[in-house]
């Protein structure tokens, strides 16, 4: 038996996977709190993400209604780019600053002129740094906040800090250190001389976590955490890895021709790479995979952050949005929203604010406002898909994951946008079932992480959702509408 975890932005999942008899046994999840501040801030506690993981474990474990002793290892995904800043006693010294806070946006634009511009960060990193990122977190905090910079003992992400507290090892592994700032994605190491530029004071060989290979454990149980769990000894943990990559595992997504898309808080596209990969846009990340391999990516912050606010505003639960979004027609009765209420990462406009353009006494109704925020935040990932170029455009069939997800009128949107076959994965939580996948690659020397993918990745016919040429029409046009939105409010190029 194993067991994955996923701490995302809104909650952390934990699913129990049993490799011989290919079967998920159990799912659950706890939420957590955000803390939103001004300028874009965007916090949590890690010490919430523990709660959360002790919730979710206890509760998806009694659904699997399985013996605690037969668990052989856990794997643990989480939410890229956090800033877990920890002192000596491995407290953190901050609240982790989250991949969404865009706070730090004039730092980030300084480190990249420090570090030799776009051309720069792709020279020493292999990509070029974004607000949002770890690196522009720790500058903040050195400039705003120096008594607690100053305590600074060790940095981890999210993923490193529950791995951390699981079994004591402050490790990394390069697919969620791609996302710090201050490693080579290409070479998989740590660049000291970018982190000189972020943090100066700071020695790297002690701060940075040691660096281990996909396949290693961070470490075993503690004996403290195995107590309180319930589990026998020597459980391992995998080196675990961010949330897009674990969710690529969770699809299939290993090999090249696959497009794995999330409709998660965020919205991500990406597709694995054996090589690394030099994109024409600076906006894909070229990111390492955890498994080996790369992971070309475009992240966009507002998709069902943004559908979640409108849904609020109009005190809707999820099956009353669903009606809204089907009463209105295809393009929102003429409603064009661009969704950045918190900024945007691709395209790059950390200080955007969101705008709903084309209103008029007729299609000022919820319908044509939810169904406006939904397609924005689709578009936007279509967007997405055009920057990543002949990686994405190569692929027969989307996989699609994250909460989004689980509306068939959201996924037939996603086929429409795109023209592209969709589908989802059984799972609720694909990241947290890569990570299980990953911590059975880990312990099971026999089996590869194919062989794991074929017995336990299994797709869900009933959401299979396939482009329906009219709507692919319709949708082109209003595609082209945000696009010119786009372009008038932002000076985003066509
Ligand atoms: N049927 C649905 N339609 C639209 N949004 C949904 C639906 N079900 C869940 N969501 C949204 O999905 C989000 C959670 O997605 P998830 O991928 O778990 O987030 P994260 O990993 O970022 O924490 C929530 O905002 C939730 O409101
Ligand atoms: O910043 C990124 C990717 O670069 C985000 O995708 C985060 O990893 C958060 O993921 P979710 O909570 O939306 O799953």
């Amino acid at each position: 038996m194993y067991i994955g975890v996923d701490c995302g932005t809104q909650s952390t999942k934990v699913v129990v996977v049993d490799i011989d008899g290919e079967a998920i046994l159990g799912e659950a999840r706890r939420p957590h709190r955000l803390v939103e501040g001004e300028n874009g801030r965007r916090e949590q506690q890690p010490g919430e993400w523990v709660d959360a993981f002790r919730g979710a474990f206890e509760e998806a474990v009694s659904r699997a209604g399985i013996e605690r002793r037969a668990i052989r290892a856990i794997g643990v995904s989480g939410q890229q780019h956090g800033m877990v800043a920890l002192d000596a006693a491995g407290r953190p010294v901050h609240p982790a600053k989250l991949w969404c806070d865009t706070e730090t946006a004039a730092h980030n634009a300084a480190l990249v002129e420090r570090l030799g511009g776009p051309a720069g960060c792709l020279e020493r990193l292999g990509l070029v740094l974004q607000t949002g990122y770890t690196a522009s977190k720790i500058a903040w905090l050195r400039e705003t906040n120096p008594e607690a910079y100053r305590r600074i003992d060790a940095i981890l992400l999210p993923h490193d800090y529950l791995n951390y507290w699981l079994t004591g090892e402050k490790v990394a592994e390069a697919g969620d250190a791609s996302g710090t700032g201050y490693f080579d994605t290409r070479s998989r190491q740590w660049r000291h001389d970018a982190f000189a530029e972020i943090a100066p004071e700071l020695d790297p060989e002690r701060v940075l976590p040691r660096l281990i290979r996909s396949r290693e454990p961070a470490g075993t149980l503690r004996p403290e955490v195995a107590r309180e769990l319930g589990l026998g000894d020597g459980v391992l943990v995998a080196s675990g890895g961010g949330d897009n990559m674990l969710g690529a595992i969770g699809t299939g997504n290993i090999v090249p021709g696959i497009v794995t898309l999330s409709l998660g808080t965020s919205g991500t596209v990406c597709a694995y790479s054996p090589e690394p990969v030099r994109a024409e846009s600076d906006m894909v990340a070229n990111f390492c995979a955890s498994h080996g391999g790369w992971l070309p990516l475009i992240c966009t912050m507002n998709v069902t952050s943004a559908s979640t606010l409108v849904r609020e505003l109009f005190a809707l639960d999820l099956a009353a949005f669903g009606e809204r979004l089907a009463t209105a027609p295809i393009g929102a009765e003429g409603v064009t929203v661009l969704p950045f209420f918190n900024g945007e990462r691709v395209p790059a406009l950390p200080h955007a604010t969101a705008s709903f353009l084309g209103l008029d006494s007729r299609n000022l109704t919820q319908a044509s406002l939810c169904r406006a925020v939904v397609e924005s935040a689709t578009f936007g990932l279509r967007y997405g898909l055009e920057l990543l170029g002949p990686l994405a455009a190569g692929a027969s069939q989307i996989r699609l994951i994250g909460g989004g997800a689980k509306s068939t009128l959201w996924r037939q949107m996603v086929a429409d946008v795109t023209a592209t076959q969709v589908i989802c994965p059984q799972v609720t939580d694909a990241a947290a079932l890569g990570a299980a996948l990953q911590a059975a690659w880990c312990e099971r020397a026999d089996l590869s992480l194919a062989a794991l993918c074929d017995r336990l990745v299994h797709l869900d016919t009933n959401s299979l959702a396939e482009p329906v040429e009219a709507n692919v029409h319709a949708y082109e046009a209003v595609y082209a509408r945000y696009r010119e939105a786009l372009k008038g409010h932002h000076g985003v190029p066509n």
